[in-house]
């Protein structure tokens, strides 16, 4: 079977830096990888390389088979890829219903519906199942500026599963979230993931977090995969090990 995601041989440098050398993974449809490693071990790069953020110096990204290595991130939203970004993406002043519109039709590649077209684009219905997917439908009419920072990550990771995204790329969602509403971000990731079959990359310095979340995870150190595999035995690897405590 063909992997929604085939990363090859990615390669990264910035001046004498070299941040990625090398990778190659490929991720199955449906499939929730987590990628670790200690701070400065090429995570956000090999990200911004698969997400048209970073051209690669070398290598390929795949997509349902289709070539989009260096493709513009707006290009691959409309592909069905999306992610979400260390910092929050919301806007504060914007309702939270509002923040979900906008991110659906970014991801299909305009904002000019917001000013002239109809009050929802046509994505009321869709943004009503992120209201209730992630349990932020109390908060539909509140301002995001108000929530509090776990329920503006909530709403964040929410964003990225608009206009129908296949594949997203969750860059460090337990990052700064406290341990109630991590307990629940996890339990709606995992309910995205079953109901929809959504696929999800997810960078994470939360081990506990993405021990749980993920059914594979793959370790990067130096800009390398030292290993790969289920949690339970990426955690006990003596490379994976001696990365981080080296760090
Ligand atoms: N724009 C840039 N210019 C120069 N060097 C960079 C740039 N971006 C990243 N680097 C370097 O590339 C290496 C990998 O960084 P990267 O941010 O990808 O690691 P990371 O694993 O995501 O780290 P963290 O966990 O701290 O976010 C580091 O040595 C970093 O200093």
């Amino acid at each position: 079977m063909t992997a929604l995601l085939e990363v090859r041989d990615i390669e990264k440098s910035f001046g004498g830096v070299q941040a990625v050398r090398g990778v190659s993974f490929d991720v199955r449809d449906g499939e929730i990888l987590g990628v670790i490693g200690p701070n400065g071990s090429g995570k956000s790069t090999l990200f911004n390389c698969i997400l048209g953020q970073l051209v690669p110096d070398r290598g390929s990204v795949r997509v349902n088979g289709r070539d989009v290595t260096g493709l513009r991130p707006s290009r691959l939203n409309r592909l069905g890829v999306s992610r979400t970004f260390q910092l929050l993406q919301v806007f504060p002043e914007l309702t939270v219903r509002e923040n979900l519109i906008l991110a659906g039709q970014e991801h299909r590649g305009s904002r000019l519906s917001r000013l002239f077209g109809p009050r929802d684009a046509g994505l009321g219905a869709e943004a009503d199942r992120m209201l209730d997917f992630f349990r932020l439908r109390r908060l539909e009419d509140e301002t995001a500026g108000s929530l509090s920072y776990g329920q503006q990550k909530l709403l964040d990771a929410a964003m990225a599963f608009m206009s129908g995204s296949r594949l997203v790329l969750l860059d460090e969602p337990a990052g700064g979230v406290n341990l109630t509403m991590l307990a629940d971000l996890r339990e709606r990731l995992e309910a995205i993931n079953r109901e929809t079959g959504v696929t999800f990359v997810v960078i994470e310095h939360n081990m506990e977090f993405v021990m749980a979340l993920c059914s594979r995870l793959i370790v990067l150190a130096e800009g390398r995969i030292i290993a790969e595999g289920a949690p339970a035995d990426v955690r006990r690897d003596p490379l994976v090990i001696e990365a981080y405590l080296g760090h």
